[in-house]
């Protein structure tokens, strides 16, 4: 069995890289422990552990299937696990089988960015990001509108706040949808496949963004991709997603140059380049 280090800082500690992750209480923000999804009688979570830390971008990697993308979106809280735990910030959201009382306010610190941007085109930008904020989260139309403002500053966008998305090119449509991510003020964005649509120097754009995010606020990012390039540029911790199961969970030197896990040497050598 591989050994890799598996402590987000701190000293170095060898453990198996299938067993359990250690409870964490430091800078983690999201703890998902035990997570088990199954579609059709078919697993596809087993028993998944991941953590988050504030600060960090986790790139997540696996073939097309693997669920990658369930997890994410488990920890949204669009798919609601068969069992396990999940608690964001300190709270415990998700437990059995059910979404605890303090599920909805948690969520306001997750955003989660799709590939298909998923922005209203026959409403401008402004409107596309004032719009769940007013009408599920009932805030006022101004602090909306300022809200919009500043997160469109941050990705760079504000100058655009009157346009509509099929006027704008897809870098600039997922700066737009990562803004509106950015509305509920989120401790927490999940990515999945953010750039997978974009030319090489439009996504690292996108990605400059979000490493400024993580920067300047502290934000956890998890992105799920496919661009091994893309990862290892991207990633303080890179996820091997195997089967359902967490394969590999290292920092990039660690999975692409010491890691004799076969299966991701395997991926990588299929997808790289
Ligand atoms: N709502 C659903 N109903 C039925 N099956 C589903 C559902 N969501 C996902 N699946 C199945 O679960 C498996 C894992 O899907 P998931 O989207 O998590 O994989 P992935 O690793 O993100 O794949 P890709 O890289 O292709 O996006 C797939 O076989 C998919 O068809």
């Amino acid at each position: 069995m591989t050994h890799i280090n598996l402590e987000p800082q701190g000293e170095t500690v060898a453990v198996p890289v299938h067993s359990r992750i250690p409870v964490d209480t430091g800078q983690v923000l999201v703890q998902a422990r035990g997570l088990q999804k199954s579609f059709y009688h078919r697993s596809i979570l087993k028993n998944v552990d991941f953590d988050m830390h504030r600060g960090d971008i986790t790139v997540i990697i696996g073939k097309s299937g693997s669920g990658k993308s369930t997890l994410l979106r488990a920890i949204a809280g669009l798919t609601d696990p068969d069992a396990g735990e999940i608690s964001i910030d300190g709270k415990t959201v998700f437990e059995g089988t059910t979404r605890t009382k303090d599920w909805a306010e948690a969520s306001a610190n997750v955003g989660m960015i799709f590939q298909t941007y998923t922005l209203w085109p026959h409403m401008n930008v402004l409107d596309n990001l004032t719009l769940a904020p007013r009408k599920t989260r009932g805030i006022a139309a101004s602090e909306a509108k300022d809200r919009a403002e500043s997160a469109l500053d941050e990705v760079g966008m504000k100058q655009h706040i009157l346009s509509r998305p099929t006027q704008l090119s897809g870098g600039e449509r997922q700066r737009v949808a990562i803004a509106r991510a950015l509305m509920m003020k989120p401790k927490l964005l999940l990515c999945d496949e953010i750039t997978s649509a974009l030319d090489p120097p439009v996504a690292a754009e996108v990605l400059d963004v979000l490493r400024r995010l993580k920067e300047e606020d502290g934000i956890a990012v998890a992105l799920v991709t496919h661009d091994m390039a893309f990862a290892s540029k991207a990633a303080d911790r890179l996820v091997f997603f195997h089967n359902g199961e967490i394969a590999v969970n290292a920092t990039p030197e660690e999975a692409f140059d010491n890691c004799d896990n076969p299966d991701l040497k395997k991926f990588v050598d299929a997808v790289r380049f």
